[in-house]
């Protein structure tokens, strides 16, 4: 038997709705009841409205009351026709039976509004209201489980599979949130949907459809606001908005909704945008997008992680690792580590210049690791590595069938390192084509993968390297003088070793336990060796002197190198030996100096045996013991032999490998 019930006085939402056997209605303060009772003394589920055993019943579960025919009733009472329950100051008219179909015709159904309620949260100025879908509730004899103001239809159900099948096949972040926001605009016949990063340090990825509301349509910064510091659904309710129309970017919309979108941990890293004109969005609609904008969220982690993966790989795969720590105490590298730190919070580009092997890789990833980006993808491609003619589509990406050989889509570079850093080593490389596409980039601007016929707009901080001089490139004609202007935001200049030879024992050191780590062996520089790379001019700079020392140990049979063992080539090899042999020699042509000299050497050369070194000497070894004493050569010094060595343990503890830079 059907029935209604009608709205007589107070706030409630709809005014009438109509009653069928087997379908219970709820009554309360809280959105998802069937009737939304827009009333102080109302509970958030207040009472329900059910047939059974031939009868409509009311049942109350509120906690000031529920009162049929003015009486205040307990639990379950039964109904009947032309009855009024009462709850606050809301008056609702049961109507059953034969009556009906003539009260029908007589006064249809109030058109559904959405009054101000008293019972509203907070107002438009201060906050929109937040809305929270409560969580089910079953009660003691309930009646069966009905169908709910709040549940997805089956039309809905089949929107959100088809999503989220579709969203499987997404191979990129902008892939995966333009079908979103098309699932939640078909579904929901919204206005507008859109995509915005929460972090507004960031240059925000923004995605808005449809395509016709271009990305210059501002997306409520204070909906965004709201969404991100409560963590919860924001549902701008339009009865606040007709009492106080918005002045933002929200004016001309009759609803909107803002829902933050959120890592695993609970981290709000977006916020998804649905406006909507005409009229108001419903329970479902909210339901629907909360669970398109929750897979969402998920998807974008797993490509975010998956992303860092693939980074990391190709890292790995194709660069010796790194440490990310900048060894020397030299002002030169303290004042680089310095710029480093001032360089990396901020969001601009930076230009690393330096002679090749002077550490401006290691630069880049000491920027990466200090900057926001940190949790993003380091992706390091050097230009001078991939042939011109490969470059534009590593770095851009190409579509399956671009070109032959491209037998599959290739996310580019730029993809790789979005929401990271992408650093672009020997950009003074690039082609002048490659220049002008990578310009567009830094400019904000969308790229189209080779083959592809969309544009993709990605958020990546460029770290740039050269060891050419840019300047005189431009004026060659060799590279774009705005993308110069550019790229040279920041700019960072790498000392050469050979400003800081103050650092080469931490660093020989530093390198040294290493390769004995890796070799199991405890090598070790003698004083010679250590005054013979010091005395080097090192053209191939850090990365020279580590081979140097690499390939040293390896190739000795003794922990102790010497200087000899050090393969160090050409003029500059003559220069340390002239070092060595210089430091050999007496320290000047006074008679008394140069035999001090004499016997200090003749010791040496015995192993410190005074009777062998007497001999050496053509004197006595009285006579020796006697100028020992006179001269206060101490005994222990001369003894010393083999030279003491320079131990990396020395240096090693001030190391640490897996500390932040210093
Ligand atoms: N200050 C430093 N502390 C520790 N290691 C360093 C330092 N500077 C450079 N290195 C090491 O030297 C090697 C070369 O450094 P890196 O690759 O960063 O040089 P680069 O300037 O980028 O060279 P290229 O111009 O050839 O690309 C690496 O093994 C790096 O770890």
């Amino acid at each position: 038997m059907r029935a209604r019930l009608t709205s007589e006085a107070g706030d409630c939402l709809p005014a009438s709705v109509d009653l069928s056997p087997g379908t219970t209605v709820t009554l309360g303060r809280s959105r998802d009841n069937t009737l939304v009772l827009r009333d102080e003394l109302a509970s958030r589920l207040h009472a329900k409205v059910y047939f059974e055993d031939g009868k409509w019943h009311v049942r109350d579960f509120g906690l000031n009351g529920t009162r049929v025919e003015g009486q205040k009733i307990t639990g379950a009472v039964e109904i009947a026709d032309g009855e009024v329950i009462k709850i606050g100051e809301v008056v609702l008219r049961f109507t059953a039976g034969p009556r009906l179909a003539a009260k029908t015709q007589l006064k249809p159904a109030a058109p559904v509004t959405l009054p101000i309620g008293r019972a509203t949260v907070g107002s438009y100025h201060g906050s929109t209201k937040v809305h929270e879908l409560p969580a089910e509730r079953t009660l003691p004899g309930d009646p069966p489980p009905e169908e709910s103001a709040n549940r997805l239809r089956m039309d809905e159900l089949t929107a959100l599979c088809k999503f989220m099948t579709s969203a499987v096949e997404a191979r990129t972040p902008h892939e995966l949130i333009v079908m979103a926001l098309r699932s939640i605009l078909h579904q929901t016949t919204a206005k507008l949907a859109g995509y915005l990063s929460v972090d507004a340090d960031d240059p925000a990825p923004k995605v808005v459809l449809p395509e016709t509301a271009a990305v210059d349509m501002p997306l409520s910064r204070r909906l965004t606001q709201q969404a991100h510091q409560t963590g919860r659904t924001v549902w701008l309710f339009p009865e606040l908005t007709a009492a106080h129309p918005p002045t933002d970017s929200l004016s001309s919309f009759a609803d909107a909704i803002c829902i933050p979108l959120k890592t695993s941990s609970g981290d709000s890293f977006a916020a998804l945008h649905v406006y909507r004109s005409g009229r108001a969005f419903d329970e479902r609609d909210v339901r629907f997008i909360e669970a398109v904008a929750g897979y969402l969220a998920h998807g974008l982690e797993i490509h975010r992680q998956r992303r860092r993966l693939e980074a990391e790989n190709s890292r790995l795969r194709t660069h010796t690792p790194t440490a990310d720590d900048i060894i020397g105490e030299s002002s030169a590298v303290i004042a680089l580590r310095q710029q480093i730190f001032r360089a990396a919070p901020q969001a601009y580009t930076v230009l690393v210049q330096g002679e090749s092997g002077s550490g401006k890789e290691l630069v880049a990833l000491a920027i990466h690791r200090n900057s926001k980006r940190v949790g993003g993808p380091l992706v390091v491609v050097n230009c001078a590595a991939i042939a011109p003619t490969l470059l534009e589509a590593e770095l851009f990406g190409y579509k399956k069938g671009a070109f032959s050989g491209a037998d599959r889509d290739h996310p580019g570079l730029f993809q790789q390192a979005d929401e990271g850093t992408l650093f672009l080593d020997e950009i003074g490389e690039l082609s002048l084509d490659c220049q002008a596409r990578l310009l567009r980039v830094i400019e904000g601007k969308a790229f189209r993968p080779v083959g592809a016929t969309s544009d993709i707009k990605v958020d990546v901080r460029i770290v740039a390297a050269t060891h050419r001089n840019l300047d005189q490139e431009v004026k060659s004609g060799r590279f774009r003088q705005d993308l110069c202007y550019r790229l040279k935001v920041i700019q960072i200049r790498v000392p050469a070793l050979r400003e800081h030879p103050e650092d080469i024992p931490e660093l020989a050191a530093f390198f040294l336990a290493r390769v004995s780590g890796e070799c199991r062996r405890s090598f070790r520089l003698t004083p010679a060796a250590m005054r013979k790379l010091q005395a080097y001019t090192w053209p191939g700079n850090v990365r020279q002197l580590r081979a140097v020392l690499e390939s040293a140990a390896v190739m000795s049979e003794a922990d102790l190198l010497d200087a000899e063992s050090l393969p160090l080539g050409g003029v500059s090899e003559l220069a340390s030996a002239a070092a060595v042999a210089a430091a050999d020699l007496p320290p000047s042509l006074d008679m008394d100096e140069i035999e001090t000299w004499a016997i200090r050497r003749a010791l040496k050369q015995t192993g410190g045996n005074v009777s062998h070194a007497a001999k050496v000497l053509g004197m006595s070894r009285d006579t020796l013991h006697t100028k020992i004493k006179k001269k206060g050569i101490e005994r222990v010094v001369v003894v010393e032999s083999p030279e003491p060595p320079v131990l990396p343990a020395a240096a090693e503890s001030d190391w640490t490998p897996t500390g932040a830079m210093r």
